[in-house]
């Protein structure tokens, strides 16, 4: 492959040098599940509360292609099906549904991409209805985190987005917004940083209200088979870091070594999150997350708690534990 290959021209936010503040440590928000209503799709019907800690082990097995539970708050739901195909069905709706409310509420839709698996589990989104009905001129695409590599490595998750996503559906290239792939890793968290400061300030990007951090209308997320969310990955300290909006990574256990990522006080003040989760591989995590799965450290999946709605989106090996 060749950078020729790519016509498709990002928005690269420029260097601005600033210093960095401190570390400062935070308690993590604990994700705890009961159950909540039988959901009213059709696919969906009720489990028993997977966290119940006297329920009987079998009634915490999933009996239907598809179910619903929820966070004690009420926000998010875990929604479970039988193939990745399904999922990725429903995915592309709920994607296409958050898209037509914030277009229209905000004349925006800001929508944070992860790399790995998730891209292909958004292919149904280039597919008929949603290619001519979702209103992509109104989407603003950014990365929850991006290896340190050039645009048309194939390690880039900017690459693996382009041709997966991007470069089949009329995104304006302008409302695309990639790492400087020329800077460092800590100066290209800095300019990313710097690039969704200035787009908070001219009210592309909401704000929380409750902590002024940037409040993205839809955060998709995929999770490594360690529990790893962006590119935060477990016992690492950037787990903790609370004033950074982007942080960066030079050591990542999963390569390419060198990545920038969202931090969790940006992840959390998201309006909704998808954690999009297929394959057995991850049955593990996902059962420590949602179910009575142990784990020596807390795996930062366990971390992810919004300020707005969080749903689960499993295949049924992913939810093969609970
Ligand atoms: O750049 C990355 O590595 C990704 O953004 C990463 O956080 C990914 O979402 C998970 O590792 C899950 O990847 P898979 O779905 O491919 O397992």
């Amino acid at each position: 492959m060749t950078a020729s290959s790519y016509s498709f021209a990002a928005t690269i936010c420029s260097l601005a040098t600033r210093s960095r503040s401190p570390r400062q440590s935070s308690p993590p928000p604990n994700l705890r599940l009961t159950l909540r209503p039988a959901g009213q799709s059709p696919i969906l019907r009720s489990i028993r509360p997977i966290a119940s800690p006297s329920g009987n082990k079998h009634t915490h097995k999933i009996k239907a292609a598809a179910a619903e539970m929820a966070t004690e708050k009420g926000k998010g739901n875990v929604q479970v099906y039988d193939t990745e195909e399904d999922l990725s069905v429903s995915l592309a709706k709920y994607t296409a549904e958050l898209s037509e409310k914030y277009a229209k509420e905000r004349g925006a839709f800001t929508v944070v991409l992860s790399g790995g698996s998730l891209i292909k589990s958004l292919r149904k989104l280039v597919e008929p209805p949603y290619i001519g009905s979702v209103e992509w001129s109104k989407w603003h695409v950014f990365w929850v985190d991006e290896r340190v590599v050039p645009k048309d490595h194939p390690d880039s998750n900017y690459l693996l987005a382009y041709e997966g996503l991007l470069s089949k559906v009329p995104v304006l290239p302008g409302n695309v917004y990639a790492i400087n792939d020329a800077l460092s890793a800590e100066a290209a968290a800095d300019d990313y940083e710097t690039c969704v400061k200035h787009l908070v300030k001219n009210k592309i990007i909401d704000q929380s209200e409750a902590n002024g951090f940037p409040k993205f209308d839809l955060m998709l997320l995929g999770m490594g088979p360690d529990g790893h969310v962006a590119s935060l990955f477990p016992g690492h300290p950037h787990l903790e870091e609370n004033k950074q909006w982007i942080t960066y990574v030079k050591d990542s256990p999963k390569p390419p070594p060198e990545r920038i990522t969202f931090t969790f006080p940006v992840i959390n003040s998201s309006a909704n999150i998808a954690l999009v989760v297929a394959g057995s591989g991850k049955a593990h995590p996902v059962h420590v997350a949602l179910g009575d799965g142990q784990s020596p450290d807390l795996l930062p999946v366990q971390m992810v708690s919004p300020e707005g709605e969080l749903t689960w989106f499993l295949d049924k090996q992913a939810a093969s534990k609970l």
